[in-house]
């Protein structure tokens, strides 16, 4: 894993054009520009070419959109493969509503994308494997996780990075597991937007989308579990406060000593 790709970030600043959701844009900027990007959002698709022109990633969060936003989603992201701009794609409970998944594969059909991020829930729902996802959350199922994943990769010709209990990062053969001790992640809504965002910002500093999606979700992990450790009791608001402080606070040496992956 390129961990040292931590200080190329810094030295870099990426600009990392996000398109949010109103639910959590806020933590997904200010955690982005603790940790070292340069954040900027956008809703207008009359600037949808110079935002992506100017940017270094595109992270597309599908969590509240509406059919307005659809021809600017549309727009932004037909610009980003036409600037050779990396897409990461968010698909917030496409699990759990069909009009999402509807959505949510057209856009997949007609773009390429270096990396989807979801839950099992998500993540199953665009592989077309049988899962019960719970509106935003994973939900249940039996499937193989790492199976869901892979097919997903194969089907797209994408990374997928599956979170959970267990972060799987794949291309669809190479599969990288990350262990993950805090599921205090589990109280702060947002926590999977900041991590797709995240993963954004690294594919902007390495076109290996692969071991950008490593690094970043170690990084974030990593971030949490420090915050989680500091902590005598689980603090639902503080932990998102304190996550953005240990983003920017967090260095090379403490994700390598810290990081649990196989
Ligand atoms: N059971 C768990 N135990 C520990 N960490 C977890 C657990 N589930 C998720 N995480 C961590 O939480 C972070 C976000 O992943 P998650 O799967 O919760 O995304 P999400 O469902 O899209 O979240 P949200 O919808 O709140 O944005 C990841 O860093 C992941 O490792
Ligand atoms: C709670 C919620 N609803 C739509 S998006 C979102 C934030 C998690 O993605
Ligand atoms: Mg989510």
């Amino acid at each position: 894993m390129k961990i040292d790709l931590l200080d190329t970030l810094r030295e870099k600043n990426p600009i990392a054009f996000n398109i949010s959701n109103f639910v959590t844009v806020q933590d997904v900027a200010n955690g982005i520009n603790a940790l070292g990007a340069s954040p900027i959002m956008s809703e207008e698709k009359n600037e949808a070419e110079a935002m992506v022109k100017m940017c270094d990633s595109v992270t597309v969060n599908l969590g509240a959109f509406t059919e307005s936003q659809l021809v600017q989603i549309d727009a932004v992201t037909t610009f980003a493969n036409k600037y050779r701009k990396p897409i990461v794609i968010d698909p917030v409970a496409v699990g759990a509503v069909d009009y999402r998944k509807e959505r949510c594969n057209e856009l997949l059909d007609q773009i390429d994308v270096a990396v989807i991020r979801g839950n099992a829930g998500e993540i199953a729902a665009l592989a077309d494997v049988e899962w019960n996802a719970k509106g935003i959350d994973a939900g249940e199922g039996s499937a193989d996780l790492e199976t869901i994943a892979k097919t997903l990769a194969k089907k797209r010709d994408c990374v997928v990075v599956e979170s959970g209990k267990t972060d799987i990062i794949t291309d669809g053969n190479a599969v990288v597991r990350i262990f993950n001790n805090s599921d205090l992640f589990k109280l702060h809504v947002g926590s999977g937007d900041m991590l797709s965002s995240t993963i954004g910002c690294f594919c902007g500093v390495d076109d290996d989308y692969f071991e950008a999606a490593q690094t970043a979700t170690a990084v974030f992990d990593v971030a949490g579990e420090v915050v989680a450790k500091s902590m005598k009791q689980p603090l639902a608001g503080s932990f998102g406060v304190q996550l953005i402080d240990e983003l920017h606070l967090i260095d090379v040496k403490t994700v390598e000593k810290n990081a649990n992956f196989e």
